[in-house]
């Protein structure tokens, strides 16, 4: 399976999302300040994959470093990851990741590590984490295999696939998973406006597979739940409160909305380093807004007209009300949220 992001001679290798399905091409990352660009710019998106990507430009940044002493790359280090830090606001695997590579630094400096120590610790933690993702991520999609009826079809929303996290996926985890478990499995698609994961990356990442898969737009899935075409929804999430609310791309509210009014099960597969115990409800979640050229063109051709506004929140956010379970690494989490959510992460965070 490609690597969404991976070293390669020093450098942080990602493949270009902005540029599927039609090319596959990568971007080298020689500096912090250059996965900075690639995560503002999403040539890397997903909340796991922005997290894994901050931890390993904190570790590029290290590496470079020139400093003479454990105080001056000190300096360097935490203003590295004030920079990755500032790049999207919702994500919380993002913080969660910086904020692991800050106590692992932090412990080395209380015990006198030199800098070439350090460097090596910060290395070493940055590969630990992308590969605790990605089996973070066969672990979702064994435990929500199960939500999968044997002959299923499954309608998710967004691109919560091997592209959004170190590899694998967590929504798309969960369907491969049933997949390799012999379940008969057809997917739908929403292409997700206005970034297009759903139709450029979800079913890119599907087709490759061989899974059956069918993209409609967004304002199709009511239609395909009314005619009783969906069994499970199943999504990824960028950031889940305390008690269970749900951030995640644009949209899904809008679908949990229609899965609850058609009686479908709607599940939102994360890792634990989604789960932001610090932020009681969803109102409490930093919602992205992006460019509006985003909504106003698509690549060269002008879709909105000069002098009408745009709204453009990346993300919004699904009340706990309407979720079935949250399937995470360590088993499915069942309301009440606010109380399995904390016996999940107990000992996690
Ligand atoms: C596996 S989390 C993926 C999650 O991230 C996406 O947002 P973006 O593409 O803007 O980074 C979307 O919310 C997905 O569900």
């Amino acid at each position: 399976m490609l690597p969404t992001i991976d070293w390669d001679d020093g450098e942080v290798v990602m493949i270009d999302q902005r540029k599927l399905p039609s090319k596959e091409v990568y971007v080298r990352c020689r500096t912090a300040k250059d996965v900075a660009r690639a995560i503002r710019t999403m040539v890397i998106r997903g909340a796991p994959a922005i997290g894994v990507a901050a931890a390993m430009g904190v570790a590029l940044d290290v590496r470079r470093s020139r400093a003479t002493g454990t105080t001056q790359l000190a300096t360097e280090f935490y203003r590295t990851c004030d920079l990755l830090a500032a790049t999207r606001p919702t994500a919380v695997n993002l913080f969660w990741a910086i904020e692991r590579m800050k106590r692992v630094f932090a412990g080395g400096m209380r015990v006198g590590r030199s800098t070439a120590e350090l460097q090596a610790l910060i290395d070493a933690e940055a590969v630990r984490l992308h590969d605790e993702d990605v089996a973070n991520c066969r672990a979702i999609g064994r435990h929500g295999a199960g939500v999968v009826p044997a002959e299923a079809r499954v309608l998710t929303h967004c691109n919560a696939g091997a592209l959004a996290t170190g590899r694998y996926g967590s929504a798309l985890g969960v369907i491969r998973a049933a997949v390799e478990a012999g379940k008969r499995v057809a997917v739908y698609a929403d292409e997700t406006r206005p970034f297009l994961q759903g139709a450029r990356l979800t079913a890119w990442e599907l087709v490759r597979d061989g899974i059956d898969t069918t993209v409609i737009t967004d304002g199709m899935a009511g239609s395909l739940m009314r005619a009783g075409m969906v069994d499970v929804v199943v999504v990824g999430a960028d950031r889940i409160a305390a008690n269970g609310d749900v951030a995640n791309k644009i949209g899904t509210y809008t679908v949990a909305v229609l899965a609850r009014e058609h009686g479908v099960p709607f599940y939102v597969a994360a890792p634990l380093s989604t789960i932001d115990l610090s932020t009681p409800d969803g109102s409490g979640i930093p919602i992205e807004e992006r460019d509006a050229k985003e909504m106003t063109y698509m690549g060269a051709s002008q879709l909105v007209p000069e002098g009408a506004a745009v709204w453009n929140p990346a993300f919004d956010v699904t009340p706990a009300s309407f979720v079935a379970g949250i399937i995470t690494e360590r088993g499915i989490c069942r309301p009440p949220f606010a109380e399995s959510l904390k016996h999940v992460c107990d000992g996690n965070q």
